[in-house]
Order: C-alpha cells, then sequence, then structure tokens
C-alpha cells in the first residue's frame, strides 16, 4: 500500500537501529569471530547492509525491504539458541519489528 513506502522503511530502520537490543544486528556477523556461521547462514544480512542498499536505492517496493529485515530475524533463530543473549535479542527484534509494522498498516 502506499503509506509503505520506501520513506517509511527508512522511519523503521532507525527505529530498529536506535532500539536497545540491536546490537547483534548493527553489522554484519563477523565469520572469523563466530566459528561455523559462513557455513551454516547462507544469506547474512544485519542493519547496516539494509540501511546501505536504501540508500543505493536496492529495493524496489517495502515488501523487499521486509524480506531482508525477516532473513536478520530467521538467520538469529536458526544459528543461535533460544535461551541465549543474541537468541533472546532476536526474539525482542521480531515482537517489537512485527508490533511497529502492525501500527502502520
Ligand atoms: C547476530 C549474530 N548471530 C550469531 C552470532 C553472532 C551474531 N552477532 C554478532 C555481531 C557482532 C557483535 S557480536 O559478535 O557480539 C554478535
Amino acid at each position: 500500500s502506499t503509506t509503505k513506502g520506501l520513506a517509511t522503511c527508512r522511519v523503521l530502520l532507525a527505529e530498529l537501529e536506535a532500539h536497545q537490543d540491536a546490537w547483534p544486528f548493527l553489522t554484519p556477523v563477523n565469520h572469523k569471530a563466530v566459528p561455523g556461521y559462513r557455513k551454516v547462514i547462507k544469506k547474512p544480512m544485519d542493519f547496516s547492509t539494509i540501511r546501505e542498499k536504501l540508500i543505493t536505492n536496492q529495493y524496489s517496493n517495502w515488501e523487499t525491504f521486509i524480506v531482508d529485515v525477516n532473513l536478520i530475524f530467521e538467520n538469529c533463530e536458526r544459528f543461535n539458541e533460544d535461551d541465549s543473549e543474541i537468541g533472546r535479542a532476536g526474539h525482542s527484534m521480531r515482537i517489537f519489528f512485527d508490533k511497529r509494522w502492525a501500527e502502520l498498516l
């Protein structure tokens, strides 16, 4: 829908980056520091990469933006135990995102 222009995506991304639980997702996972990550996670994604893609007009619409945001949460659930620092941060960020997205609908 038109209310979901890419300007809305920029607002939402800023809120995600500012969230206190965003720290594991701000930059690409350092696969040298995280054994196994590069093998297990086929499509890494993080907020800085999404921001770069927004700025360089690589998203055709809000759906393509959503795909990358959800990829962050899917990768997190695949690699991290639910009962772990990063696992909990991922769940918290997904709940925050889903709620904000529903408010913008
Ligand atoms: C999202 C994620 N999934 C699996 C492992 C690690 C991470 N995030 C790291 C990002 C860099 C800082 S950190 O290394 O503390 C956490």
